[in-house]
């Protein structure tokens, strides 16, 4: 099977810190891939490096089997790799459409500080999106009045409007109810496989995992120390003893 994004040999260190240590992974088109481990093993690292934002000191990352190891965020965006962070970016005073309608606008690189958002010509694209997040009742509010598990669904349909074929998600349900995570989970779930958009996620919840994840794959001190299928890797005798027992 042929990777739809690779990482081979990565490294990086901040001062005597191993954030990434020959990292090396494969990630398949239309599987989600969890990233479990202990705090500071390395995990949004790996995220910053796919993307753009840290450039590591060894190694190199393939899209599509194209190097974008030095890349911006901005190329890599363009390219089909998009990210949905642990903290929404969404402009707040803006409503649920609105993010959407700039999202669009800068995906068809039409955006300008003074663009007129009723004239963006992909309304219905966007309403769309929203519809598939289960937010269009939530359009015309502005994002900073909704509740978490909204906006962290409005800012994966921002995600999407930039039609990502890959979308790395940092820990999407943290600061959602746990009432609600498994029901904010499920839409974006539905979502990804409605846009057939692959998706990488940090998670510390072994119940989202167990539920979303198609395969797992275990950090610690900046390595991937194990790959494979949930059952089996949340049944590892080492990760029940590293990673869960540790109350990740
Ligand atoms: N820009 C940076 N400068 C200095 N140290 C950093 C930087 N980014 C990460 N680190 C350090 O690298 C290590 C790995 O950090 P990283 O955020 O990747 O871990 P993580 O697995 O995502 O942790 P958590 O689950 O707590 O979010 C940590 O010790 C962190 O403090």
């Amino acid at each position: 099977m042929t990777a739809l994004l690779e990482a081979k040999g990565l490294e990086i260190h901040f001062g005597g810190v191993v954030a990434a240590s020959d990292v090396n992974l494969q990630i398949h088109e239309g599987k989600n891939l969890a990233i479990i481990g202990p705090n500071g093993a390395g995990k949004t690292t790996f995220l910053n490096i796919c993307t753009g934002y840290l450039k590591p000191s060894a190694g190199q990352v393939f899209f599509n089997g194209k190097g974008i190891t030095r890349k911006s965020p901005r190329e890599i965006t363009r390219l089909g790799v998009a990210r949905a962070f642990q903290i929404p970016q969404l402009f707040g005073e803006h409503t649920a459409l609105e993010n959407l309608l700039i999202a669009a606008a800068a995906r068809e690189r039409r955006w300008a500080p003074f663009t007129r958002l009723g004239q963006i010509p992909e309304r219905a694209e966007m309403m769309h999106l929203l519809e598939m997040v289960n937010c269009v009742h939530v359009a015309d509010r502005p994002v900073e009045e909704l509740p978490e598990g909204q906006r962290k669904l409005i800012d994966i349909a921002v995600a999407l409007a930039l039609k990502p074929k890959l979308l790395f998600m940092d820990e999407p349900t943290s600061g959602v109810a746990s009432s609600e995570k498994f029901a904010v989970l499920d839409i974006v779930a539905k979502a990804l496989t409605e846009s057939k958009v692959t998706s990488v996620f940090v998670e510390h919840d072994m119940g989202i995992v167990e539920r979303f994840a198609d395969e797992v794959a275990v950090w610690n001190r900046g390595e991937v120390l194990h790959r494979g299928m949930p059952d089996d890797i949340l049944s590892h005798a080492d990760v029940v003893r590293d990673v869960i027992g540790e109350e990740i």
